[in-house]
């Protein structure tokens, strides 16, 4: 790294979002524009958390930063690192010089968190997904009581179980009085806890009992755990009711035989730390998602889990939420503008941090300082191959070494499809390593040349195999507009099945869509029409009455485009439509790569190039590895759209090993290694 002194400065993402009116753009969220504030000019003291709240901003990236490369230039800074400890060490003196001066401020935030301790799990500080569902049983204990004629009143429960009658204000007048007080907080909260309990029926409460008591069970065998015993429980440690949501949220009914190879590890059973590489799709994430639910019901203590986009935060949020309410955690968002530092102290439940890179760094740092690291149990880092990732690699093993070295009971593990040196990474790690080949769904790989489609086969002297010749008629006029011939390669799988095509900017994503429903015939447009309409004006809700007119164009023909600029509401709507099949092509930047679970038949690469870069093997195979996804598809292929002058490149691209990752933190030397020869943690 270049120990430079010059500003930290934001590489500005992607100027012009995209058209829309003025009245659009003053609608977009600030932080999804061009003109975020610059770090530089962040006073020294500013608390750590500002700081990080910045590098989020910078999450909202340009297409070459979307995935790979240099994701974030404040995080490019060489002397990012060096400020950071600066603002840690201002921050602290600022502190003690403030304390005198803050000491009201500071006996109120003290005032707050006593109260909200005193409650428990306060549900106001539950995840939004949590609280929905609150919201959702509290509207239907109303609806009932409603129904019963108890206008009036709300039924209260005693200590000793019986019901008074309590007035309440009725729905409007509650609206009309902002919750301004703590008082009113407190109160709402305990009409709350008081109304809960109705709706538990007897058998939740036996069915509660039975889990306790498996968890139970499961803690006991934890504790005389032997190599010996590696099944702990009736699901690898845990309760059957994580089976059974396993099989009912996600329809997996029995673990891959790598999968349970691997939480048999000793290991994994001495909880010891681990790295596990397998090709996308492979199923990485549910055998440490068993881990970390061994860790929250089991041995009661918190996991993180580092994620590296937003959008996978959110998605994972989503997807573990119900097992938090079923099982009893808390899943708590760290991405974006969510997450508290130090972490709300829970006391009678674990919990789960979902974390982008740079929030799982401040968190690990706000426990450390709070002296409650300990209380993380288990650390699961997915896409461990980002460790060699400039700067936000950098910050990864930052976070990794702390943890390393502050707390020797947490458990690290990492998970990677594209891991060249796992060597490295384990004597960094101190690591086990797992490697299986194992992909449920096959993936064929593809290469067009010109007019002709071609397998890649590394065992072939040119990697490339003559696979057929691409059908299509194109007129001198359509030649010129699409000469890559994308047109003919969509239609070959579009509208029965779904497809990605990866383009290298996000401008270049809209006019590919633009392009292709150009020459889509009109049968496309009543393909699940009612449900493109219903699309197209959830989308004009979104935007308050404005839309994109590229989605606007596109959608009705089944199309959309997918990448940074899409604002968070948009990005929903588009992937749940293009999950359901209501879309059946999106057009993304390499933002979608990154493990999202999105169903493609055929994945196209628009060119082997993000921005002016040409693809890192890695990277290639992050988008390659988007088709034929388990459970959703039952084969998968991709195409690479080649220019005669990449061809030989490409040959390295499609067929090399994969590429090692190296240190950004150790030595000047960029390709510093974690080898034997590293200064021990120890
Ligand atoms: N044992 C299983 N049986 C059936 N489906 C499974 C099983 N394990 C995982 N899956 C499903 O396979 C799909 C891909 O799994 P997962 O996301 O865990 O893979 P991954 O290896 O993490 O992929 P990537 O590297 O692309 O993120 C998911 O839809 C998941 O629900």
């Amino acid at each position: 790294m270049n120990a430079g002194n010059q500003g930290i400065t934001i590489k500005r993402v992607y100027a012009r979002k995209r058209s829309r009116d003025i009245l659009r753009s003053q609608l977009t969220p600030a932080k999804k524009r061009g003109g975020g504030p610059r770090l530089q000019q962040c006073p020294p003291a500013r608390r750590l958390g500002s700081i990080m709240a910045d590098i989020k901003d910078a999450e909202y990236c340009s297409d070459s930063e979307d995935l790979f490369g240099g994701y974030d230039s404040i995080l490019e800074d060489s002397s990012f690192l060096a400020k950071l400890d600066d603002a840690e060490n201002n921050e602290r003196q600022h502190d003690v010089q403030s304390a005198s001066n803050d000491w009201k401020q500071s006996c109120e935030d003290i005032l707050t968190d006593s109260i909200l301790d005193s409650l428990g799990d306060e549900p106001l500080d539950l995840p939004v997904s949590q609280l929905q569902f609150q919201e959702q049983v509290r509207e239907n204990v109303k609806r009932s009581r409603l129904q019963e004629g108890t206008k009036t009143s709300t039924p209260f429960r005693n200590p000793d179980g019986t019901e008074k009658e309590r007035n309440v204000p009725d729905t409007t007048q509650r609206q009309s009085n902002v919750r301004k007080s703590m008082a009113d907080r407190v109160k709402r909260t305990m009409l709350r806890n008081a109304a809960a309990p109705l709706n538990v029926s007897r058998a939740v409460v036996l069915k509660e009992a039975v889990v306790s008591k498996e968890i139970s069970v499961a803690m006991q065998a934890m504790e005389t755990v032997c190599p010996d015993t590696p099944d702990l429980g009736p699901f690898f440690g845990l309760p059957t009711k994580v089976k059974d949501l396993m099989c009912e949220l996600r329809g997996i009914k029995n673990l891959y035989d790598w999968q349970e190879t691997c939480l048999n590890l000793d290991c994994v059973q001495q909880r010891t730390n681990l790295i596990y590489s397998l090709p996308t799709s492979g199923g990485k994430t549910l055998v440490a998602e068993i881990l970390i639910l061994r860790e929250l019901l089991c041995r009661k203590k918190d996991c993180l889990f580092v994620l590296p986009y937003i959008s996978l935060v959110q998605e994972k949020v989503r997807g573990l939420a119900t097992f938090g309410l079923e099982l009893d955690f808390m899943v708590e968002e760290y991405a974006g503008s969510k997450g508290k530092f130090p972490p709300v102290k829970r006391r009678n439940k674990s919990s789960l941090y979902i974390a982008t890179i740079e929030k799982a760094h401040s968190l690990i740092n706000s426990l450390i300082e709070t002296n409650r690291i300990g209380n993380i149990g288990l650390v699961v880092v997915d896409e461990l191959h980002m460790l060699g990732d400039g700067s936000r690699g950098a910050i990864i093993e930052m976070t990794l070494a702390k943890i390393l070295y502050i707390s020797k009971t947490t458990q690290i593990i990492g998970m990677s499809a594209t891991l060249g040196n796992i060597k490295d990474l384990q004597t960094f790690l101190k690591a086990e390593n797992y490697t299986n080949d194992f992909r449920p769904v096959q993936l064929k790989e593809y290469v067009k040349l010109k007019d002709t489609i071609y397998e890649v086969d590394p065992r072939e002297e040119e990697c490339f195999r003559f696979s057929r010749p691409l059908n299509f008629k194109y007129s001198s006029a359509m030649q010129k507009i699409d000469p890559d011939h994308v047109v003919a390669l969509v239609t070959e799988v579009i509208p029965g099945h779904s497809c990605l095509v990866f383009c290298p900017t996000k401008k270049n994503c809209e006019n590919v869509a633009g392009m292709i429903c150009k020459y889509l015939k009109e049968g496309f447009l009543q393909h699940r029409e009612a449900e493109k309409a219903s699309l197209l004006r959830d989308l004009m809700d979104s935007g308050n009455g404005c839309m994109c007119p590229v989605l606007r164009r596109t959608v009705p023909y089944g199309l959309a485009y997918h990448h940074s600029g899409l604002t968070n509401e948009e990005r929903k709507l588009i992937e749940e439509a293009y999950s359901s099949g209501v879309l059946c092509l999106l057009t993304c930047t390499s933002t979608l790569a990154a493990g999202i679970n999105l169903p493609a038949r055929r994945v196209i690469l628009r060119s082997p190039y993000v921005a002016t870069d040409f693809l890192k093997r890695s990277q290639y195979k992050q988008m390659v590895g988007r088709a034929g996804r388990a459970g959703i598809d039952t084969v998968g292929e991709s195409i690479l759209i080649l220019q005669d002058k990449d061809r030989h490149m490409a040959k390295t691209l499609v067929c090399a090993p994969m590429e090692n990752c190296y240190s950004n933190l150790m030595h000047d030397d960029e390709r510093a290694s974690w080898d034997s020869s590293c200064p021990s943690l120890d």
